[in-house]
């Protein structure tokens, strides 16, 4: 990766005439301007795409300038005091602080460790580290109230989820990576990943949540947070692709979770009608919240993905999220289970991150890409992909599938990759 060239002046002139822009944008609008105060209502997050462009531009320079101006020892030292941070969100997760408390309500930490059980003195002392990361306020001594983050984490349900996942499943796993790297070099098995090492599992996790419905729930909302992060939204490949050319068409979501995305799909598009694939639980979870004007043309089907595909014929076969819990071997295993249903002509279109060459993007989007590449490496020693692996990896499965395109709708953070089935006579 080149080093980045810009230098402190020029990043912080770009961050200046950015913020300034959008600063009169929010104006103008009447729309509020970013506080850490909490308010009742969350802010909406939708503005035109040039104005969120040239905030993102903003957030990259600030994180570049940032590290230039702390220095090279700064740069490690401050991972550290970052490490903390998931110290305080998975202190507020486990403790539910602040769930019973309204944006414009006062507690006190006395309150706070009598309701958590838990000592004044430490309870005093990691509400002080959470507030030092803008989670709580102490608008005076021993008083309590939330910021907007901490306000954001008690009110919206499915970024408390992703919370929950993030502290309870996923950050023991990553202390343990290199332990199982060292152990299981290169490991495509999930059985020997950093989560079934921390976890003590010799089970595919899915198989293991499948037993506990409210794990299969908080799973489901955390990727439904996931979906609405700027540039992940469904609607990015509900717009992104001509469904309604297709005429009268079935379309299969493997591994659709709760019907989200298919939900969007069927809402737009009449000529679609959609099954969703999942495993027994979270099919359950997803009837049970299916929209009720859409029950004619939406149904859920359990199926295990490592079997044969056994709806026949379908116009496209969906997968969103999916090969990236999944290795090379493992995705292509996936892949052939769909071969006995193929009639040619159908489509394979997958809906995941596609990692541009290193150093293309800014450092603060490498580290996020980075980041997700190596939880799913953490998670079932699987992986983000790059076009090329994702070509190899169709090639791999059969020379039926011919590979498409790589397409990234403009704003769009995950791509949607396609492939048609010809087979080879
Ligand atoms: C990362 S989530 C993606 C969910 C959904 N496509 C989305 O974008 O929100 C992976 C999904 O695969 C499902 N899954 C895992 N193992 C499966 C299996 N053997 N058969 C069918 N679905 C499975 C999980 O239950 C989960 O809903």
């Amino acid at each position: 990766m080149p080093y980045p060239q810009r230098s402190i002046t020029e990043l912080a002139d770009l961050i200046a005439s950015n913020t300034s822009r959008y600063n009169d944008y929010l104006v103008t609008n009447g729309i509020a301007l970013p506080t850490h105060a909490p308010s009742e209502k969350e802010i909406p997050a939708d503005v035109p795409e040039k104005i969120s462009g040239l905030r993102q531009q903003a957030i990259e320079a600030s994180h570049e300038l940032h590290e230039l101006l702390i220095g090279p020892m700064g740069v490690p030292f401050t991972a550290y005091a970052r490490s903390t941070c998931v110290m305080s969100l998975q202190f507020i997760y486990t403790n539910k602080i602040g769930q019973n408390l309204a944006w414009n309500e006062t507690t006190t930490f006395e309150e706070i460790a009598k309701e958590s059980k838990l000592g004044l003195d430490d309870t005093t002392r990691m509400m002080r580290l959470a507030m030092a990361n803008y989670f709580f306020a102490e608008p005076q001594p021993g008083v309590v109230a939330h910021t907007a983050a901490s306000h954001a984490i008690v009110s919206n349900p499915l970024l408390n989820a992703w919370i929950g996942v993030t502290v309870e499943e996923n950050w023991s796993p990553m202390l343990r990576l290199n332990e199982a790297m060292h152990k299981w070099p290169d490991s495509e098995e999930p059985l020997q990943s950093a989560y079934c090492l921390a976890h003590g599992m010799n089970e595919m996790p899915f198989d293991v949540w499948e037993r506990d419905p409210a794990r299969v729930q908080r799973f489901a909302s955390a990727m439904n947070f996931l979906h609405s992060d700027s540039g992940f939204q469904p609607q990015f490949m509900v717009n992104g692709y001509d469904f309604a050319s297709l005429g009268e068409a079935l379309f299969v979501d493997v591994g659709g979770s709760t019907g989200h995305v298919i939900i969007m799909l069927a809402q737009k598009y009449p000529n679609i009608t959609c099954i969703v694939q999942d495993l027994p639980a979270t099919v359950k979870a997803g009837k049970e919240q299916l929209p009720k004007e859409l029950e004619e043309r939406v149904s859920f089907m359990s199926h295990d993905f490592w079997t044969e595909q056994p709806v026949k014929g379908a116009d496209i076969y969906y997968f969103r999220w999916v090969f990236h819990d999944w290795s090379d071997s493992l995705s292509i295993k996936l892949l052939r289970q769909l071969i006995p249903a193929l009639k040619p002509g159908a489509r394979v279109l997958i809906n995941d991150i596609c990692i541009p060459p290193a150093g293309v993007m800014s450092s603060y989007q490498e580290q996020r890409i980075r980041s997700l590449d190596i939880l799913m490496k953490t998670f079932t020693n699987a992986k983000e992909r790059s076009a090329k692996e994702w070509a190899a990896l169709f090639a791999k499965a059969d020379p039926g599938f011919k590979f498409g395109r790589v397409h990234l709708p403009a704003g769009a953070k995950i791509a949607i990759i396609e492939a048609k089935w010809n087979p080879v006579e």
